[in-house]
Order: C-alpha cells, then structure tokens, then sequence
C-alpha cells in the first residue's frame, strides 16, 4: 500500500494532554499517540514529570486538512493559556508512510480486558485466556477501534451487559470491533456499516482473521432494510443527533439502540436529539469525560 498520513504533532502542556487527545480523536476519527517530549538534563533536574508533552495525531492528507489543522490550533490557542502562562508551540505536519503510522502503535497496545469476559489482544501478544473469555485479535490498522479509546469501552461493556444479543446492527463499524465483539458475544447476524470504505477493508479483514461472519458495507444507513435486536452507534454527538430517526428505525421492538462517542457535557445535546423518537433511555454510563446511552424500544 502507498497510502500516507499526516502526522500532526503538538507539544502542549502535559495537563492538556487529555483534552487535546479526545479533541484530536474526534477530530481525526483516528488514535493519537502521546509521548514525552526529549528535554535536556538541564530542563529535567528535580522533575518529576516533564512539563510538556507531543501529542500525534493522523489525518487522510485530503483537500479537508488545512481546515482541521486550523480547528486543531485553534483548540490549542484557546485552551492553551488555562494550562501555563508559556506560549504554546505551532503543530507540526510531517506526511509518513502507512506502515509506519502501524508499527508506532505497537508501543501504546497490550492486552485489556473489557467487561467481564471480552479481552482485546494484539496479535503479537502471548495471552493465556480464562476459560470464559472472549478474545478478540486485533492489530492497530487503518481505522478506529482497538478498544482503547473510552467511547468503544463503554459500547463494549453496555453491549455485553445485554446478554446474547439476537440481530446486531453496528454503525460506524471502524475497525469492526463491535462487530465481532457481537458476534462473539453470541448474535445471531451482525451488519456492520461505514462510511469509509477503508474502514470496511479493515473491518472484514479482523472479521476473517478472528473467524468471525459479518456483513460489512459502505450501504448508508438509511438503506439497510431489517430491524436488529441491537443498534450500536459509536460516533460524534452530531451526527448521532443528526442520524436519530434512522438510528431509531433500525431498532426492532423491545430492542437496544446503544450510543456512544458523547462527551459528557453533549449528553443533554444527544438525550434532547432522540426525545422525540419514542425510545426510552434506560442507562448512561460514563468513562472520564465520555457518555454512552442506552435506549430500549417498546415492545
Ligand atoms: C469513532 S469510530 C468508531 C469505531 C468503532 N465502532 C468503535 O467503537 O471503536 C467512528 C466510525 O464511524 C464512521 N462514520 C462516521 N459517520 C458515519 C455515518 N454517517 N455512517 C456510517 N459510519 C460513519 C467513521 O468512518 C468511523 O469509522
């Protein structure tokens, strides 16, 4: 593959990380990694903790990025000065290959275990399961989900407090992980569905490469025809808002709609986006800053 990313690093205060690196995630709809900035000994000397860090984020070098790199100063300019009086420094761009974007994921993905019996494994991790366990192979590609980021935690735990999960609609499917978390957890279908065609390759090929059938697609939404017991939907709040009404057709009677990708201050923003649809909300639970809300359909 030749495809390239552009790398955008920022060195931002390291109280800044975590808003920075949720901005950026949302922004991207990619993994950011975080690292410590080299400082010379001088700068170090009875330093705990470096004072600034580099976040790195990826982004498709399409005719979009100028606009998201001036979203991403701007995000930094305006909350830069709650974090310390010093300037903070302009991102830098730096265009690398595809497998390099990979392989420096490695270092920041081990093992984790999600709700009770789900586990979420590199490929090139030795991992001795329990005999409950559910293990999902996974390796950092192109698309989101390695179950590192809160948002596909929480949908994960939600999704597997549900029991054995009938028909499963999984919407922004990224890197599948829902997916075959669904599957594994017993459904008897599950579709899942992206706008990025990418995302869908990458999708089938964790399907295939953890045994688990799945119908992947680019179809929109709107045109999959069914109702599924579950409708998990890990997005942005707007376009969560915006997608209510499809979201809420796709839910069969006494069935699940599960939504994540809400920070937490959105979460009115989203409950007053499905208010009318005549689901119920019947949990909310919270990672940090995130939300993720599940609604149930009357029967
Ligand atoms: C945050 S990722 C979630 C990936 C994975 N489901 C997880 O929970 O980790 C969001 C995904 O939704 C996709 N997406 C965004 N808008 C969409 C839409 N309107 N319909 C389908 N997929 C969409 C993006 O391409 C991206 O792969």
């Amino acid at each position: 593959m030749n495809k390239t990313w552009a790398e955008v690093a920022c060195e931002v205060p390291a109280a800044m990380v975590d808003l920075l690196a949720d901005f950026l995630v949302e922004l991207s709809g990619n993994g950011v990694s975080i690292d410590n900035l080299e400082l010379d000994t001088f700068s170090l000397d009875g330093m705990d903790e470096p004072p600034v860090k580099t976040v790195r984020a990826y982004f498709t070098p399409d005719a979009e990025l100028e606009t998201k790199l001036a979203a991403v100063e701007r995000f930094i300019r305006e909350n830069a000065p709650d974090y310390g009086d010093a300037p903070p420094a302009t991102p830098t761009v730096t265009t690398i290959r595809e497998e390099d974007w990979a392989t420096g994921w490695r270092q920041h993905f081990s093992p984790t275990r999600i709700g009770r019996r789900l586990v979420i494994k590199p490929t090139w991790e030795p991992f001795a399961p329990e005999p409950e366990d559910l293990v999902i192979e996974l390796d950092p590609g192109m698309a989101f989900g390695t179950g590192t980021h809160p948002t596909t935690r929480l949908c994960l735990e939600a999704l597997e407090k549900l029991g054995r999960p009938g028909d499963v609609l999984d919407v922004g499917t990224g890197s599948g992980i829902l997916a075959m978390a669904a599957s594994k957890l017993g459904a008897s279908r599950v579709v899942g569905t992206d706008i990025d065609p990418d995302a869908v390759e990458v999708a089938r090929e964790n399907c295939a490469m953890n045994g688990v059938t799945a119908e992947l697609t680019i179809t929109p939404l709107a045109d999959i025809p069914g109702q599924f017991a579950v409708v998990l939907a890990n997005i942005l709040a707007e376009d969560l808002v915006r997608m209510a009404a499809d979201l809420t057709a796709k839910v069969a009677p006494g069935g699940a709609l599960i939504l994540s990708g809400i920070l937490v201050e959105r979460e009115p923003y989203v409950i007053d986006g499905f208010a009318a649809t005549g689901l119920a909300l019947a949990e909310t639970t919270r990672e940090g800053e995130w939300s993720c809300l599940l609604y149930r359909a009357a029967k």
